[in-house]
């Protein structure tokens, strides 16, 4: 966890030409940098994150488009992408036998998220990254030694203490669903600081774009109606993206009219 950290360090520390060039190698674009803010101009509040993104599986087949910057990069997150993996699956199978249905068979992308946030003179005006629901069955995220992560929690905000050698398994939009609300995906966001940068790496394990979001018949009944719609994966991330920034609106969007 240790090297790999230090390596998701050094990549965010190359330049901004050298990572243009590290993350352009997939012409299908498995790999790339998403940027912090989208529309200056125009958004609301200023992000302050930079985020390399790329699949993870399988892996033999998407390590030739990761970044060969630093030298070590592929060598040491390639058997942490697949232990990482492994955890998940081996998490997801805990909420398969609770949920009854099988979530391993509905997985589609496994992507990494490696966050940077820079020091911001002045955090009063930024976000690392704003406040939502993570729309992957699960995140087992590993953060820096530098605080910055909240959860919502009884309507405040809850800071997440970085605890060496511990991941944040957080919960997703799509486990909320297929409960049908009874578990619950974790609301948090990401906040800069005045001096010191924070990395942090994201392992999404995802539905397949196919895969009917809905919840699951062992969580409806007479006395629990389903409080969700049934939707294909894709058309869920579609709604999500259209209402990223304002989660009322994207639980209305998702919710049936019972
Ligand atoms: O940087 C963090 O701790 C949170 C990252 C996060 O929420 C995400 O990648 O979805
Ligand atoms: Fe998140």
């Amino acid at each position: 966890m240790d090297e790999a950290m230090s390596v998701f360090k050094e990549f965010h520390a190359l330049s901004g030409e050298d990572k243009a060039i590290e993350t352009s190698k997939d012409p299908n674009k498995s790999c790339y940098i998403y940027p912090s803010s989208e529309n200056y101009a125009t958004e609301k509040f200023h992000l302050w994150r930079d985020a390399l993104v790329h699949n993870c599986n399988p892996l033999e087949e998407c390590i030739q488009f990761w970044p060969e910057q630093p030298p070590r990069y592929r060598e040491v997150v390639g058997p942490y992408t697949a232990e990482v993996r492994k955890l998940g699956f081996r998490i997801l199978e805990f909420f398969s036998q609770g949920l009854g249905i099988s979530l391993g068979g509905l997985v589609g992308n496994q992507n990494l998220v490696v966050n940077h946030y820079p020091p911001c003179p002045d955090p009063s005006l930024t976000m690392g990254l704003g406040k939502h629901i993570d729309p992957a069955f699960i995140n087992i995220l590993l953060q820096s030694d530098v605080y910055g992560l909240q959860v919502f929690k009884d309507e405040g905000w809850v800071v997440v203490e970085p605890i060496p050698n511990a991941f944040v398994v957080n919960l997703g939009y799509p486990l909320q669903i297929i409960s049908n609300g009874k578990l619950k995906g974790a609301e948090h966001r990401a906040v800069t600081n005045s001096n010191i940068a924070r990395t942090s790496a994201s392992f999404f394990i995802s539905p397949s774009h196919e895969t009917l979001i809905e919840p699951a018949k062992s969580s409806v009944d007479a006395s629990h109606p389903a409080l969700y719609k049934s939707l294909p994966y894709k058309d869920f991330i579609s709604k999500y993206l259209a209402n990223f920034s304002d989660s009322k609106a994207l639980e209305e969007a998702l919710r049936t009219t019972v």
